[in-house]
């Protein structure tokens, strides 16, 4: 089957609009009008036999004339029979069937058919010559008897459409970016690990290897002349694109993290470098970048950073992590005048918990605690596991009112909760950077002393450190 390809689609275009040209010529009478002349060289033929006749018959010379009529119908195709009438109307002279192919209705005018040409001489009518010929449209059905305009329509479209075809073809050839690199660069390219693309200066893809063309879900062709800030990449809050940057600036750009696909949650991370392809002259006329998947090993980084920074049993920071969270927190609280607090938190008689249901009982009371805190907290907030049994939450922007109500509200849910058949209750102390404290170790250490406080005073209960204290 016939592939719709650009080329054919151009072909098929400039065809349509030759005959549409031709069309319009032969609407407005430009091109030749061929029954016309074949009439006038009917009419030009009538009279020079009606000339030659007339002679003859006007000598009497029968024998003269009759061989004129039978040369003329002899050598002209188009003329079937030829005469002379006299004025009586009887004929003189004729050749064969003339009686018969000579309509007896024809008046005194001649037709596209019958010509009938008077014969004067010395201003005295002698009869007239008659010539039947062919039909005038008989001449054009010369090939396969079909008519010669419908054959000419059939000529031009199809050696038309071949010629068309063949110069878009050869034209497209050379247009066609992918065709100026050569094969076996291409095979190189295509054997690299990486994703390459290969932009002209107006990033319009020129060649893109197997690699890439995998990974955007494209075939290589169909990425030619393709924008390559079309195919679908995110960047990082918007910045630049590393082939716009060197495009624009001429910049060398390496390792710009991409991200690619609609699926959010899961998209393909790329780092990508980008160069630019010179002139003699060092101008910018395309560039090349390279597309290297890191997914696998962002995916990696990100499990290892998290088993670094969180405890394992609770999920809840550790207690490194919790120092940098709070060293931050506390800076932003002091830069900006803000609200800080920390909440020290401790399991009531865990030690008992452990000794009767035993340790993995009290895993899993350290985890439901732990649950049960981050579930109440809001998101800028930090929980971090302490100690054994001990929990450390940081309220950014909340004053002393505000964190003794998730104290107390965190109090209560753990009261309530119920795990493994063990109910416990636990202690809280509070501390704020509002109450004269300069460090973060300091702001930990009030709140251990509001929660040594709690358990002093009988447990179960949230005690805010004063000053006083
Ligand atoms: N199951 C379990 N127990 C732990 C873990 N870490 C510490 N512990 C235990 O927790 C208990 C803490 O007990 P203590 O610090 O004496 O205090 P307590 O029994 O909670 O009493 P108060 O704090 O005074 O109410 C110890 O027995 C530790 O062995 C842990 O990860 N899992």
């Amino acid at each position: 089957m016939l592939k719709i390809t650009p080329a054919v689609r151009l072909s098929l275009g400039l065809l349509l609009l030759t005959v549409s040209i031709l069309l319009i010529a032969q609407v407005l009478g430009l091109t030749p009008d061929l029954r016309k002349s074949q009439l006038e060289a009917r009419q030009n033929l009538a009279e020079t036999l009606a000339f030659q006749t007339l002679l003859a018959y006007s000598r009497k010379d029968e024998v003269l004339v009759k061989q004129l009529l039978e040369n003329a119908v002899e050598r002209n195709d188009n003329i079937l029979s030829a005469a002379v009438r006299s004025t009586g109307g009887e004929l003189a002279v004729y050749t064969p069937r003339h009686g018969e192919l000579w309509p007896a209705a024809t008046d005194e005018h001649s037709t596209e058919r019958y010509a009938r040409i008077p014969l004067f001489m010395a201003g005295q009518q002698l009869g007239h010559l008659e010539l039947a010929f062919e039909p005038l449209n008989r001449q054009d059905t010369s090939y396969f008897g079909l008519p010669r305009q419908l054959l000419l329509a059939v000529f031009i479209l199809i050696v038309g459409f071949i010629s068309y075809r063949l110069l878009i073809g050869r034209t497209l050839r050379y247009l066609d970016p992918s065709s100026v690199v050569p094969e076996r660069v291409r095979n190189a390219l295509n054997v690299l690990a990486e994703g390459v693309l290969i932009l002209d200066k107006r990033e319009q893809v020129v060649l893109a290897n197997k690699v890439i063309a995998e990974y955007l879900q494209m075939s290589e062709k169909s990425l030619l002349g393709r924008k390559a800030s079309s195919l679908g990449w995110q960047t990082h809050e918007n910045s630049e694109l590393p082939w716009l940057r060197t495009l624009n600036a001429g910049d060398r750009v390496t390792g710009a993290r991409l991200l690619l696909g609609n699926d959010k949650k899961h998209p393909l991370v790329f780092r990508v470098n980008s160069v630019p392809i010179t002139d003699a002259k060092g101008k910018a006329q395309g560039i090349i970048a390279s597309f290297s998947d890191v997914s696998e090993l962002e995916e990696k980084t990100r499990k290892l950073e998290h088993l670094a920074s969180h405890d394992p049993l609770t999920g809840c920071l550790n207690r490194r992590a919790l120092r940098q969270a709070l060293n931050q927190a506390f800076i932003d609280a002091q830069n900006h005048r803000g609200e800080l607090c920390c909440i020290m938190l401790d399991i009531d008689h865990f030690k008992r918990i452990n000794d009767t249901h035993g340790h993995s009982v009290g895993d899993e009371v350290i985890k439901t605690v732990a649950q049960t805190v981050k579930h109440i907290v809001r998101e800028g907030d930090s929980v971090a596991r302490f100690g054994g049994e001990e929990f450390c939450i940081i309220l950014p922007g909340s004053n002393l009112e505000q964190a003794s109500q998730i104290a107390e509200r965190c109090r209560t849910e753990i009261q309530a909760r119920d795990c493994d058949g063990v109910q416990v209750t636990s202690s809280f102390g509070i501390s704020s950077v509002r109450s004269g404290i300069h460090t973060p170790n300091e702001l930990i250490q009030r709140a251990d002393e509001a929660l040594y406080q709690s358990k002093e005073n009988g447990r179960n209960r949230v005690t805010l450190w004063q000053a006083q204290q």
